[in-house]
């Protein structure tokens, strides 16, 4: 099997509004597929079609190369999901689990005990209203774990999480994919938070998929640069091109250039700036964040 879940060219409209148009995405199985897209990119969206809780207006969904159009409640039993925390404040840990149990119809009296102990609440005892936002977020994970799926989707799970609590949701994510074999789909408006998380990235953007890369292409993209603050950055900039071959930069403002070539050559541009009367006050060398190269792909359109 090549992958474990799959879009094809999806479509999905609200109103005039169109969500979606043609997203395909492929998860394949084992892996940490991270879902990247600001606010209304679409994201909630494709994981509500995906779990049959929105219908699409076009396309199709697979799982386990099943298309599952037909085999809705087959879908929703092999997916783990968590679109927000929907738990009863007043219940402990174990008595919410218990109740997600007879939802799914799972009567294995053993099955709360193990999902409790995979996220580490197995011995706390106190109210859900009690509980800190990374108390909540394991509960939730040990809630999409009950049944066992294969494949847990989790829409925007770092949203609300201190550093603490992203790194031990990390640390969960990681021992479960390793550990319990399980493929997980989560989603972020912010891609550093995903960077170290996820093994593949999927970027949407204005409904559409942009592109689809393993971390390893997607580290290589973060590339270096030079930031060069002068007094006037398209004079500087209208040197630079006189002087150097295939100048790839952005104009930032009045007074700062980003450099992605010629990075080596630091004296010689510096020289060209300064001879052709720019006044150049800072040269810094940097390295582009992930977050940097995700806003120029949205920036491209892809
Ligand atoms: N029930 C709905 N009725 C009408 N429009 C909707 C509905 N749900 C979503 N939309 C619209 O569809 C687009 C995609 O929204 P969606 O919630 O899927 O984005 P998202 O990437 O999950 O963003 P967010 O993180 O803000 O939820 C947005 O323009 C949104 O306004």
């Amino acid at each position: 099997m090549e992958n474990l879940l799959t879009t094809h060219a999806v479509t999905k409209t609200y109103g005039k509004q169109e969500a979606l148009h043609d997203v395909s995405i492929h998860v394949r199985p084992g892996e940490v597929y991270g879902l990247i897209g600001k606010n209304g990119a679409g994201k909630s969206t494709l994981f509500k079609v995906i779990m049959g809780l929105a219908g699409q207006d076009s396309g199709e969904i697979s799982i386990y190369d099943q298309p599952s159009v037909e085999n809705l409640v087959g879908r929703q039993k092999n997916v783990g999901f968590m679109f927000g925390s929907q738990f009863f404040p007043y219940l402990t840990a174990r008595e919410n689990l218990v109740y997600t149990c007879k939802l799914k119809g799972i009567t294995d009296k053993t099955e709360v005990d193990r999902v409790l102990r995979l996220v580490e609440l197995d011995k706390v005892k106190k109210k859900v209203k009690s509980f800190s936002m990374g108390m909540k977020q394991r509960l939730n994970i040990a809630n999409a774990l009950v049944g066992k799926p294969d494949l847990i989707i989790m829409d925007e799970p770092i949203n609300g999480l201190d550093p603490q609590g992203i790194a031990h949701f990390r640390g969960l994510v990681q021992k479960l994919n390793r550990e319990q074999e399980i493929t997980f789909v989560l989603s972020s408006h912010i891609l550093g938070e995903l960077g170290l998380m996820a093994s593949r990235f999927g970027f949407i953007h204005d409904g559409e998929l942009l592109n689809e890369m393993d971390r390893e292409v997607l580290l290589e993209k973060t590339e270096d640069q030079v930031i060069l603050k002068v007094d006037n950055a398209e004079k500087a900039a209208y040197l630079l091109e006189e002087h150097l071959s295939s100048l790839d930069y952005i104009v930032n403002g009045d007074k700062e250039i980003i450099l992605s070539d010629h990075i080596d050559e630091t004296n010689k541009i510096a020289k060209i700036l300064v001879d052709g009367g720019v006044e150049l006050y800072k040269l810094t060398p940097h390295q582009q964040t992930l977050e940097e190269y995700y806003l120029s792909l949205i920036h491209q359109g892809g």
